[in-house]
């Protein structure tokens, strides 16, 4: 994506020593992604006037969804309110009309009496309907903020894990997360401006009775006050834009201090007083912009008041020459005045009930691009239907290039392997060769580069089939499989979250893994919460998380059973029953793919495939990969580097067949 060099303010200037040596450079400056919202950050007013009701379109969608009568009250009691205003009004015009005329002051009174008692009506009438508009505002906001969060977290749960790794529609997602929020209070402003609306109506009404000039001279004493708090929305939000990824990079700077996983590198590294020096530095660059922001504001509205007070001084200049030249009644003119007084007050707060209408409506939009963006990345809902029993899986001739990868190589290339199913094949090769990749491609959350190869589970596509069917038949131990902050139970039965989750199979699960003693040792068993920092939460240790994810993956019963370096943290009593129970779930027909760095672990293997730099470097079983006259010699004398740095490091161990060697970590 092209970086934006266009209208950079002198605090993006000014780029932070912190951000330079944090994140390697600009964060905040790029608003290259909002071209196709370009249309907002250089639209005029009448532009904006003009979308403006689509985006209101989608609130009040949003807000019929979430409670359509809760929406009904809160539109008729406004309507109600706005009208008792305009009605009081006029009542209140009546009264002092009646007050200024000729007559007795008891005369005077008298006459005002009906108006009077019609002012204090509609007054109460308004109050009533004011306390039922809130009570069902109140109601109806909450509810539309779920609506519109549930709609774009539901979109985003489904979009290609691509999309989720783009920084840019991670951007999407911080504002759209607004989106939900503006969604909420624009329901608040659409029913202010409604009323505000009406209740200047009224006034405008008295004004253009009394003299025609006078509502063009009120509209003028407005306009420089819409003006400038159009203007300064427009600003804070094209700000907002350009600072978004910096006020991420900030609060993950505040959250890396109090962090859990880095409290220990925090002290013992002392890392507290680094990070609190770069926190100032990137909170320094985003308080420079507000300032900016401010002075700009502060400008703005001066300039604004200058001229607001210009046609103040016209409006009352031009009532008093009508009242000069009799041209008007100075009871009139006393009318004027007060219809003045309450028709700029509304009009006023009208302006600002828009502009908070219309900087809402941006956050919306927003969300509304990021729901479009989720829709069009998601992972398409339909596809071919896979074999009942697939007989294999196969990559021909593999090419795979991470979205937005900046890596000379590709991944992968040109990678042909098969996978017979009931079978255990292993992937082993030297770090970043490509096999956790490999894996990722075959679960279906990645498909190769277009026209750069296939994956085939038995005649069908992957790029063609129902990814559903082949996420249902993987499970997956990956290298960093989530720890999910809930209870133990839920840990293991998250493996198959759609089925009511079942006690004996999650303690099956858990005896396979090896986590059964663990669980007898959680102060609460399966109910153990697994997360410091709440109450009665728990920790447990790498090794006893690994046994967890593998019970996880062994409770989904899956056909395929992909175990991305399972063992890596087990002790080795742990990890030779975990291999074992690995090679016995083969034996009943299952598919297991296993990578693992321990050669000695993939003897078992009915295949073996080894990666190097995204190539497949040599294949076939443990006894044709370590015979000289069959293999390459790659895997051969990495397995007898490990061999050997065993023998050097155990002593007293001698006569001992290749079989019998544990395995270090050299591929
Ligand atoms: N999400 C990603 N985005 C971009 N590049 C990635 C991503 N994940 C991995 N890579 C790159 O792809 C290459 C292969 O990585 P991969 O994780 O598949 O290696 P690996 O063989 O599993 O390594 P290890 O043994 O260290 O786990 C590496 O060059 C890595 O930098």
């Amino acid at each position: 994506m092209k970086r934006s060099t266009e209208a950079r303010t002198p605090a993006q200037e000014d780029l932070s020593a912190s951000e330079r040596l944090l994140f390697g450079g600009e964060l905040a400056y790029d608003v290259g992604w909002s071209r196709h919202q370009g249309a907002w950050l250089t639209l005029g007013l009448w532009s904006m006037a003009r979308m403006l009701p689509k985006l209101v379109g989608t609130a009040v969608r949003l807000a019929h969804q979430a409670d359509a009568r809760a929406l009904r009250t809160v539109w008729l009691s406004e309507l109600g309110r706005g009208i008792a205003q305009a009605v009081g009004l006029v009542a209140v015009n009546t009264v002092l009309g009646h007050l200024l005329t000729d007559g007795t002051t008891a005369q005077r009174l008298s006459a005002a009496v009906p108006a009077l008692t019609a002012a204090a009506v509609t007054a109460l009438l308004g109050s009533l309907l004011r306390s039922a508009s809130t009570a069902a505002t109140g109601a109806l906001e909450p509810k539309v903020q779920r609506v519109a969060t549930e709609r774009y977290l539901s979109l985003v749960a489904r979009v290609e894990l691509a999309a989720i790794e783009d920084d840019e529609f991670h951007r999407l997602l911080d504002s759209a997360g607004y989106g939900a929020d503006s969604a909420r209070r624009m329901v608040r402003y659409c029913t202010a401006v409604l009323t505000s609306l009406i209740s200047l109506a009224a006034a405008a009404g008295v004004l253009t009775v009394l003299h025609p000039a006078l509502l063009p001279l009120l509209v003028a004493m407005t306009l420089p006050s819409a003006w400038s708090s159009l203007t300064i929305a427009k600003m804070r939000y094209v700000s907002f834009h350009q600072f978004v990824q910096h006020a991420r990079a900030g609060q993950l700077l505040s959250r890396l201090l109090i962090d859990q996983q880095a409290a220990a590198e925090v002290r013992v590294h002392d890392v507290g007083p680094f990070l609190l020096t770069h926190f100032r530095g990137m909170a320094e660059t985003s308080e420079r912009e507000q300032t900016r922001l401010a002075r700009a504001a502060a400008r703005k509205g001066l300039l604004a008041d200058g001229a607001t007070g210009v046609a103040t001084v016209a409006t009352y200049g031009v009532l008093g020459l009508l009242v000069w030249f009799g041209g008007t009644e100075l009871s009139v003119a006393g009318t004027a005045v007060l219809a003045i007084r309450t028709g700029s007050a509304s009009l006023d707060q009208l302006v600002l009930q828009i502009t908070d209408l219309h900087q809402e409506a941006l956050f919306v939009a927003d969300f509304e691009t990021l729901c479009r963006e989720a829709a069009r990345r998601a992972i398409p809902a339909r596809g071919r239907d896979l074999p009942e029993r697939v007989r294999e899986i196969r990559f021909e001739k593999v090419t795979f290039t991470y979205p937005g990868s900046t890596a000379p190589e590709p991944s992968l290339r040109e990678v042909d392997l098969t996978i017979p199913t009931g079978r255990i094949v292993a992937l082993v090769g030297s770090n970043g060769s490509g096999k956790s990749t490999l894996v990722k491609l075959l679960c279906g959350l990645y498909q190769p580069d277009p026209g750069k190869g296939r994956i085939l589970w038995d005649g069908v596509d992957s790029r063609e089939a129902d990814r559903a069917q082949i996420f249902r038949r993987v499970a997956m131990v990956a290298q960093d499989f989530h720890r999910w902050p809930f209870t133990a139970r839920v840990n293991i039965g998250i493996g198959r979250p759609a089925a009511p989750m079942d006690d004996a199979e999650i303690e099956a699960a858990a005896a396979y893994a090896g986590a059964d003693g663990l669980l007898a040792t959680l102060p609460r068993g399966l109910d153990t919460l697994l997360a410091r920092g709440y109450k009665d939460g728990h920790q447990i240790s790498g090794g006893q998380w690994q046994r967890l994810g593998i019970a996880r993956a062994r409770y989904r019963d899956a056909e395929v059973l992909i175990v991305d370096e399972p063992t890596s943290a087990l002790d080795p009593v742990a990890e030779q029953r975990v291999f074992d129970r690995i090679r016995d779930l083969a034996g009943q027909g299952q598919t297991v793919v296993l990578i693992t760095h321990r050669l000695h672990s993939v003897r078992h293997a009915d295949l073996i495939y080894v990666l190097d730099r995204g190539r497949v470097a040599e294949a076939g079983t443990f006894e044709q990969l370590m015979d000289p006259a069959t293999g390459t010699g790659a895997f051969r004398d990495a397995y007898l580097l490990q061999s050997r740095a065993y023998e050097h490091t155990v002593p007293a161990q001698n006569n001992r067949s290749p079989d019998d060697e544990p395995a270090g970590e050299a591929l």
